[in-house]
């Protein structure tokens, strides 16, 4: 096996500055002309310490962009009830544009239950049923942010979508579903493999496309990476180490993203991207 390198990176965090700061430069025209700044509420239940980093990273890009953010820190023993409340009371809030629940809130949380108390107008995370059912019928509105970060991604590096095989390894509702959606409505044909999947070896060698979103790391092995294949890794795993053998994909792939500096940043990004048209769309500037 040849150990040289013939993918090119795909930059998310270069990608992911430049949608930053063009959310910024919206947020400022949004406060000059109505006098209100975007913000967007973050809530957490309970001190998991990686989603407790990936809020505060939400919310210092937020701050550098001109979004506020208000942080809602709720103790892991809350309940259903109680997390459906807030959400509901942030849902009415007009000082609130966005709504953020970070995943996952803890076993004992019905968490669709919870997602679906976020007003699908301010569903700047992609989460809610309305949000997935529009973007299942191409219809506008808010995309689960690691999907519309993996999308803007491929477009950036002018990957044509139509006729291609695409294999989505996860089906959770907030990145592997989703993703598969988006990428049909780009015309791939999609190919969903999860935990019941029997040889995921067989059908991932038959991809041009592959979308690792499970969070096992390196469980998509570099070997089966088909040659000239466009490689997104969305896995988050301790470490930094993502869904794909890198190292052996690398050597395969045309094209293929870091873990860090690849759809780990995009995510962040689609986010502020999404809150700053949610305050556009409330304060009266724009239409969706
Ligand atoms: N409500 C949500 N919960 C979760 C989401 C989500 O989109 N909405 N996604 C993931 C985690 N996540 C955001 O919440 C997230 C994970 C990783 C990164 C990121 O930028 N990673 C960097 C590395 C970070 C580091 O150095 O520690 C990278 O990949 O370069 C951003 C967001 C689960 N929960």
């Amino acid at each position: 096996m040849s150990t040289t390198q013939t993918a090119q990176l795909m930059d998310g965090t270069h990608l992911a500055k430049r949608i930053v700061e063009e959310a910024a430069v919206k947020a400022a025209e949004i406060s000059h002309r109505t006098g209100s700044s975007p913000c967007l509420a973050t809530v957490l239940v309970g001190e998991d310490p990686a989603s407790v980093t990936y809020v505060r990273m939400k919310r210092a890009r937020c701050a550098k962009a001109g979004i506020r953010s208000r942080h809602i820190a709720l103790p892991a023993a809350t309940t259903t009830a109680e997390l459906i409340d807030t959400l509901s009371d942030l849902s009415v809030d007009p000082d609130v544009h966005g709504i953020l629940l970070q995943h996952p809130c803890g076993p004992h949380i019905d968490e669709r239950a919870a997602f679906e108390a976020i007003a699908p107008e301010k569903d700047v995370d992609g989460v809610t049923m309305h949000s997935f059912a529009a973007l299942s019928f191409a219809l506008p509105g808010f995309v689960s942010c690691t999907p519309g970060g993996i999308m803007r991604l491929l477009e950036a590096y002018d990957v044509d979508l139509a006729g291609k095989h695409a294999v989505v390894v996860g089906r959770s509702a907030i990145l592997g579903k989703p993703a598969g959606m988006l990428l049909l409505a780009k015309d791939a044909t999609v190919t969903y493999c999860h935990s019941r999947t029997t040889d995921l070896s067989a059908i991932v060698r038959e991809a041009d496309v592959v979308v690792a979103a499970v969070g096992r790391p390196r469980l998509i092995r570099g070997e089966d990476i088909k040659p000239g294949a466009v490689v997104i890794d969305a896995g988050y795993n301790p470490g930094n180490v993502g869904d794909v053998d890198y190292d052996t994909a690398l050597t395969r792939a045309r094209l293929i993203t870091p873990v860090p500096g690849g759809v780990g940043p995009m995510t962040i990004a689609v986010l502020l991207a999404q809150t700053v048209e949610a305050a556009a769309k409330q304060l009266g500037m724009q239409r969706r």
